[in-house]
């Protein structure tokens, strides 16, 4: 199951530099296993903003919430999610 995820990040002004670093270092090694494994299909910057548009593909809302609360960034990020399906007009035959 796809869903569409949009992730704002907004670290405490306060972080030490390095606590924000580490915790940053973390969720990229995470977030680039997860899309090895397929199961953070995309992974766009929205621009000018510490954001993020992602398209998530685990089994249902469950799993998706187990994979995002285990991001090293996620007590420090805004997330909205919406689950997605195929458009009847697409030509992508991927689209699940
Ligand atoms: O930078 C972000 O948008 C937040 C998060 C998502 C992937 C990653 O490496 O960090």
């Amino acid at each position: 199951m796809l869903f569409h995820v949009q992730m704002t990040v907004r670290l405490p002004h306060d972080m030490p530099a390095a606590q924000a670093d580490a915790l940053k270092a973390r969720e990229k090694e995470m977030a680039q296993a997860l899309q090895r494994a397929g199961t953070w299909r995309h992974l766009w910057r929205i621009a000018g903003r510490y954001a993020n548009v992602s398209v998530f593909d685990v089994p249902g809302p469950a799993e998706l919430h187990d994979t995002l609360s285990r991001l090293p960034l996620f007590p420090y990020m805004d997330i909205e999610v919406q689950a997605l399906c195929r458009h009847a007009s697409s030509v992508h035959d991927d689209d699940r």
